[in-house]
């Protein structure tokens, strides 16, 4: 990754700067050989975590199957890996994505809907915005009778600093249409999410 990382590029020579004065700040010797490349392998890093400000996640979801046009009950990827970090802290929470729709016609390739995960997950995130974002995008491209999107994470924040609640995991969900409105389409959900889980 580092080799892709353009060393005279301005705004790079710039941030790379802010890098090492960091690193003083946390009383590093910026000189000495192990940190050298350090700044620009950060910045390259940052550029894997924060991917999601160079993309429209919804472009994503542009892609329909008309072969599958009249499946119309549940889709459900259940845990999609969610790396992001927060806002507040700018540091990781990490866990796991569900994500189901029941479509209205337009139907998606499954490996789209974790793209639209990671689209908005890497950025500075907090987790309930991201589960808002998920939801909306897949209810404004594909217009389905109903989204279900549940996020599980670890937040470090919580876990390796501060409160230090290492064992602590927040769940958010959003559901919209058929999921939000049908008692029964909500607990078939719940229960493909668990029928998910006891098949491992
Ligand atoms: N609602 C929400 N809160 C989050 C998320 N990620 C981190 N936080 C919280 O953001 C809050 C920031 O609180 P502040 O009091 O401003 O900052 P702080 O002094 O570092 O807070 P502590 O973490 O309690 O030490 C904390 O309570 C975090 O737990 C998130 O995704 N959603
Ligand atoms: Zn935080």
């Amino acid at each position: 990754m580092t080799e892709d990382f353009d060393l005279n590029d301005e705004k790079n020579i710039a941030a790379m700067k802010h890098v090492r004065g960091l690193l003083e700040y946390m009383g590093e010797d910026v000189h000495r050989e192990g940190l050298l490349e350090t700044p620009a392998r950060v910045l390259a890093a940052m550029g894997e975590h924060f991917s999601g400000y160079r993309e429209d996640p919804k472009e994503h979801l542009q892609k329909t199957f008309e072969e599958v046009e009249g499946y119309d009950e549940v889709v459900l990827v259940s845990d999609i890996d969610v790396h992001s970090h927060c806002e507040h802290h700018m540091v990781p929470f990490v866990g796991k994505a569900h994500v189901a729709y029941i479509p209205h016609g337009r139907v998606v390739g499954l490996s789209k809907l974790a793209r639209v995960v990671d689209g908005y997950a890497k950025r500075l995130q907090v987790q309930e915005k991201l589960t808002m974002q998920i939801a909306n995008a897949i209810n404004e491209v594909l217009e389905p009778e109903g989204v279900a999107v549940i996020i599980q994470c670890q937040h470090f924040c919580m876990c390796h600093r501060g409160v230090q609640k290492s064992n602590s995991w927040t769940t958010t969900s959003k559901l919209t249409g058929t999921f939000l409105n049908n008692p029964s389409s909500r607990l078939e959900l719940f229960q493909l999410i668990g029928m998910d889980k006891s098949l491992r």
